[in-house]
């Protein structure tokens, strides 16, 4: 029998009992060593789902692979660099990937569903909800729903590139349990793994316990994002209370069996909302908003909106709606918020009050430049 709590999951131990659980493979544990999907790796990883599911429980496989599957049809023998060819060997991959699972889960007597998500889907209101609607009702079908990014259609700009922090989002949009994050290393380690001396970290109780861990070597050939993405993933996934644990493909059964494998990271906050938690972690900020210390003092000790009277500059294009930095007068960024006006409205707002900015410009122009409800402070990044 399955645990379903709204309370998040404290001891590793349990999650055999947790009823739904987000698995994130990446690229590098499902290929051979020359970048190419390895079928053999697939079916090992489907063979330990599958009999969670088939034990009365939920899982959500993000996967990648899409780009590496699709470079033997392209003849391609390196994973290509430039966005166009990449959603090419994407768009071929995708497809050949998914007939991989398919047959891999029906074996065991399941099916799957494709679900390809964009950044934007796991934000923005109308697309947020029709995802979650989709995943409820495939979870509640039987079906396991495999998800990657829709990267024929993502853009530079608007990309996740690697599936860690999509993996995250996905996890806060279904209400997951926990999240596994499965790669070509067998946990976090307080430096590069091939460095003798780094030592495997068993757990993580909050940002304070990666001080002075180095992961910033690259990651594997075919992976992206390396362990940084991870680390951001892992951030926004605890501090919605969703606990992690991080591992290789050869150890995802015990890994969900709740064993001392890989690194288990302890939810850190509780649920918040899924726009807010994008706007803290994920979003790519299109300006910045500096910031005199009156506003500074505000925003941070008083819970205030932002009023154009405490900014002293604005920097970067940016439309209203979109995510920007806070920034302190020394430029250090004490918050990130969705901004009310666009770039070449705000010089004319600067550092006047909004009595008389409504006498001036009118109605309307009395507004926050960012509302308190728009706006998340930053919290700091574990690495
Ligand atoms: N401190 C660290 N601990 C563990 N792995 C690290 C660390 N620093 C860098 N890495 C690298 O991160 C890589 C995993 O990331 P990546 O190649 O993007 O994998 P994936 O395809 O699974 O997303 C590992 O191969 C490892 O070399
Ligand atoms: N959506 C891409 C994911 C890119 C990728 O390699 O991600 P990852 O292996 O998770 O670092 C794909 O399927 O190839």
């Amino acid at each position: 029998m399955s645990r379903v709590s709204a309370a998040p999951l404290t001891d590793r131990r349990l999650l055999p009992e947790v009823h739904r659980v987000v698995v994130k493979v990446g690229s590098s544990s499902l290929t051979d060593p020359d970048g190419r999907l390895d079928p053999q790796r697939l079916r090992a990883l489907v063979d330990v789902l599958a009999a969670r599911v088939n034990s009365g429980h939920q899982v959500v496989l993000v996967s990648s692979g899409a780009i590496a599957t699709g470079m033997d049809p392209l003849g391609l023998s390196r994973r290509p660099r430039d966005l166009a060819t990449q959603q090419a060997a994407a768009s071929v991959g995708q497809g050949l990937l998914v007939a991989h699972y398919t047959r891999a889960f029906a074996d065991h007597g399941l099916r799957v569903g494709q679900v390809l998500l964009t950044a934007d889907d796991t934000m923005r209101r109308g697309q947020y909800r029709n995802a979650q609607r989709a995943l409820d009702r495939l979870l509640d079908l039987g079906i396991v729903p495999i998800v990657n990014e829709n990267d024929t259609v993502a853009t530079d700009e608007i990309r996740f590139g690697d599936n860690d922090r999509l993996a995250a989002l996905v996890s806060h949009l279904v209400h997951a349990d926990a999240m596994t994050l499965l790669t070509d290393v067998d946990g976090l380690y307080t430096g590069p793994p091939t460095h003798p001396g780094s030592e495997r970290i068993a757990q993580v109780r909050g940002p304070q316990d990666l001080e002075g861990i180095d992961v910033t070597a690259r990651g594997s050939r075919v992976g992206t994002g390396g362990m940084v993405t991870k680390l951001e993933s892992v951030a926004i996934a605890t501090a919605s209370g969703i606990p992690v644990v991080l591992t290789s493909a050869a150890q995802v059964a015990g890994a969900l069996a709740g064993e001392d494998v890989g690194t288990w990271f302890a939810a850190t906050g509780r649920r918040t909302s899924t726009r807010l938690l994008w706007l803290a972690y994920a979003a790519r900020t299109r300006g910045r908003l500096v910031l005199d210390a009156g506003a500074v003092h505000a925003v941070l000790e008083r819970g205030k909106s932002l009023l154009p009277a405490g900014v002293t500059a604005a920097h970067g294009d940016f439309h209203a709606g979109d995510p920007v930095e806070l920034v302190d007068p020394d430029g250090a960024v004490i918050a990130r918020g969705l901004v009310a006006y666009s770039a070449d409205e705000v010089p004319d707002l600067l550092g006047r009050s909004t009595s008389d900015l409504r006498a001036d410009l009118g109605k309307g122009y009395d507004r926050e430049l960012v509302h308190r409800d728009d706006l998340v402070l930053v919290r700091r990044r574990p690495h």
